[in-house]
């Protein structure tokens, strides 16, 4: 597993290269080159992947079969170009590059990448990726949106398997640069690594995973996490606006400047994350949680604790509370909460 590219979606926005060889040999087109990318599905998220692609810089077309979706694509990227022009443009981005096709197959045709957003329905995407790839010019790489289904349980129909992979992004995927990137069994690995490249030349933070874990990670994380707030608005132990608070105010901040890992590494205090399993471990047996734990044997611990060294990358326990105290501020300070009397509320 390997996380690649910036780790904020970058302001200094560069277009597709149109100077540097189109293709290869193979007649694919290198990620860093590509230019035309198709969008099938035009909702929430395929809506913001063109919003993203054209404020960096490529020609897009989408496809879209619901009646009057061309409007509310529109309407979508009118409402994100704001922001995304605050951000800062690539050079040459236009709202006006992209076209709205009448079938999939003209969508696809003359593209260079293709990403998925139809419906989560499992028999929709394995019949949509067949016709996607049927229709889509031989070794373009096809990334579908799902949220959670393994790319081996909707690859099962289409003709050329090997080009299909997953690329989960988070909502609004113009602002979020996270995206997870996972073959199937029947994928080829060459696809997975040219659409990672292709991501992070495009601006994305990339996880390539290498084995399919439903939901990715992210998402696993994510659902956990809601998991225990439905089990406790159910049981009216909390509030909803408990709930959310409880993150915004509290870990939620740090999760945005440190993933949780280096975050508990931290509640070791110089004793790092060791001190804070030998301290804390034991309360993962707690009932603070309705999901059943692992069990911190050596080989968990030791995992655990050598995955936040090697995190760490040099850093001390002392440089990394500086970096998460400023890291708040700044988060603080862009979302208003800071300098208000009282602190950040
Ligand atoms: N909404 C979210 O926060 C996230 C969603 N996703 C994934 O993105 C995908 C799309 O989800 P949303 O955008 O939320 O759904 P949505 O309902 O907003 O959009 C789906 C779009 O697909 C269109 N569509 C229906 N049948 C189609 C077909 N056969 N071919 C192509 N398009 C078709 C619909 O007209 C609609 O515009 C799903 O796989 C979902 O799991 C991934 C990350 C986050
Ligand atoms: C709600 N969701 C499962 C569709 C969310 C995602 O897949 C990612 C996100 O944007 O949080």
């Amino acid at each position: 597993m390997t996380t690649k590219g910036p780790l904020m979606t970058s302001p200094e926005k560069t277009s597709p290269d149109p100077t540097s060889p189109k293709t290869t040999s193979s007649g694919i087109t290198p990620p860093e080159n590509v230019r035309r990318v198709a969008c099938v599905g035009a909702g929430v998220i395929g809506g913001g992947w063109v919003a993203h692609f054209l404020a960096r810089g490529y020609d897009v077309t989408a496809w879209d079969p619901a009646p009057g979706a061309a409007q509310k694509l529109r309407r979508l990227v009118d409402a994100a170009w704001p922001a995304l022009t605050s951000l800062g443009l690539a050079e040459g981005a236009s709202a006006d590059r992209l076209t709205v096709a009448a079938t999939l197959e003209q969508a696809v045709a003359d593209a260079e990448f293709v990403q998925e957003s139809a419906p989560e329905k499992l028999d929709l995407k394995r019949d949509l990726l067949a016709r996607l790839d049927a229709a889509t010019p031989p070794g373009v790489v096809i990334a579908s949106s799902t949220s959670g289904y393994p790319m081996t349980d909707m690859q099962t129909t289409a003709a050329d398997p090997s080009r299909l992979v997953v690329g989960h992004p988070f909502n609004p995927p113009y602002l979020i640069p996270l995206v997870e990137v996972v073959g199937g069994e029947r994928t080829d690995a060459a696809a997975v690594a040219w659409a990672a490249r292709f991501y992070e030349s495009a601006g994305k933070s990339v996880i390539t995973m290498d084995n399919e874990v439903p939901g990715f990670i992210a998402n696993r994380l994510q659902e956990a996490l809601w998991r225990e707030a439905l089990h406790m608005v159910a049981n009216g132990e909390a509030t909803v606006r408990d709930i959310d608070l409880s993150i915004t105010e509290g870990p939620g901040l740090r999760w945005a400047v440190m993933g949780p890992m280096l975050t508990f590494a931290l509640a070791g205090g110089e004793g790092g994350m060791a001190h804070m399993l030998d301290h804390f471990g034991p309360s993962l047996k707690s009932p603070w949680t309705r999901l059943e734990a692992p069990e911190l044997d050596t080989e968990l611990y030791d995992a655990v604790v050598t995955g936040c060294d090697e995190a760490a990358d040099g850093r001390t326990i002392a440089d990394l509370v500086a970096e998460r105290d400023q890291g708040v501020i700044e988060v603080l300070r862009a979302t208003g909460r800071l300098g208000r009397e009282g602190g950040a509320r």
